[in-house]
């Protein structure tokens, strides 16, 4: 019973509702969110590819937010907070790999419906999954090329991730906060020494394991995108300009960290 005698009134009713200003669907704008959906063909499955390309979209923004901030405590040697980023990143990214199997269900007959009015449109144009690249370390200006008819702003965006440090060069300077050298000469030495003295290290070895799951996972996704590739066109050339699948398997092979990869076989 309230102390005024009426019954108490539940938790969840109290909660949020003091100012009275926000909604559910006013915080999260599902208005002009759920207006985004708009398929250009009258085929049942565009609106799957629709909404599976947002929800990638989505999640790499996140990513991109919580690598920067990654980045960020790398360089200011807060070593911890950047471990628990990595560890929403590695997450985020096993949900972007698992999801592929939704986008599996439809056919290659039905994704033909509406696959010709797709092109030029193509991946290859995903802004966001090249900055994920270039804050990662793989740094290809080539690719600006594809972006010839991005707006401005995306141009910008991209030119900025060029320029700016990367997540590697964010872990050098964790290393040189710590006395241990990290020129090109030095740098196979020092990744020995963090791995031989984890006493000492094992914060610094910690977080070069997780960059290499960042590395991995990221391979993963593309593995498992060739995967659907010739699973849904073959070896049907892409509809943004290159061989398809071809092209995609040997893209498989990029690593974002390779000292890290090529450290293994000096151990
Ligand atoms: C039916 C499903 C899909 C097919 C057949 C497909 C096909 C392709 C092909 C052939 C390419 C090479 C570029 C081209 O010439 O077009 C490509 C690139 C790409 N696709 Fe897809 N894709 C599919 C789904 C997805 C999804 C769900 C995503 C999620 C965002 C995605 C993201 C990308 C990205 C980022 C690239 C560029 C990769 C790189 O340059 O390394 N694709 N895709
Ligand atoms: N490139 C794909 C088409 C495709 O998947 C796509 C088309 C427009 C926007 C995003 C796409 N997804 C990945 O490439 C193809 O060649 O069939």
């Amino acid at each position: 019973m309230g102390i005024d005698g009426d019954a108490p009134v539940p938790p969840h009713r109290r909660f949020g509702e003091e100012g009275g200003r926000l909604s559910y669907g006013g915080y999260l704008r599902l208005p002009e969110l759920l207006a985004q959906q708009q398929p250009q063909s009258d085929a049942p499955d565009e609106l799957l590819f629709i909404t599976i390309h947002q929800v990638y979209e989505l999640w790499f923004k996140l990513l991109l937010h919580e690598l920067e901030n990654a980045r960020e405590a790398m360089f200011a040697g807060e070593l911890w907070r950047a471990r628990q980023l990595f560890r929403r990143v590695h997450a985020v990214e096993r949900v972007l790999i698992g999801q592929v199997e939704v986008l599996e269900t439809m056919t290659p007959q039905d994704f033909l419906e509406f696959r010709s009015q797709l092109a030029p449109a193509s991946g290859f144009q995903s802004v966001q999954f090249r900055e994920l690249e270039f804050l990662s370390g793989l740094k290809d200006e080539h690719y600006l090329g594809t972006f010839r008819h991005a707006a401005d702003a995306e141009l910008a965006r991209l030119r900025r991730r060029l320029a700016e440090p990367t997540l590697w060069d964010a872990y050098l300077a964790a290393l040189s906060q710590r006395g241990l050298p990290v020129s090109d000469a030095e740098i196979m030495g020092t990744l020995l020494v963090v791995a031989r003295d984890r006493g000492s290290y094992d914060d610094l070895w910690q977080l070069a394991e997780d960059l290499l799951t960042h590395d991995e996972t990221a391979a993963l996704w593309r593995m498992r995108h060739v995967q659907m590739v010739e699973r849904q066109i073959g070896i049907k050339s892409g509809t943004g300009g290159s061989t398809g699948a071809p092209y995609l398997r040997e893209r498989t092979r990029l690593h974002y960290f390779p000292l890290l990869w090529e450290l293994r076989a000096w151990l």
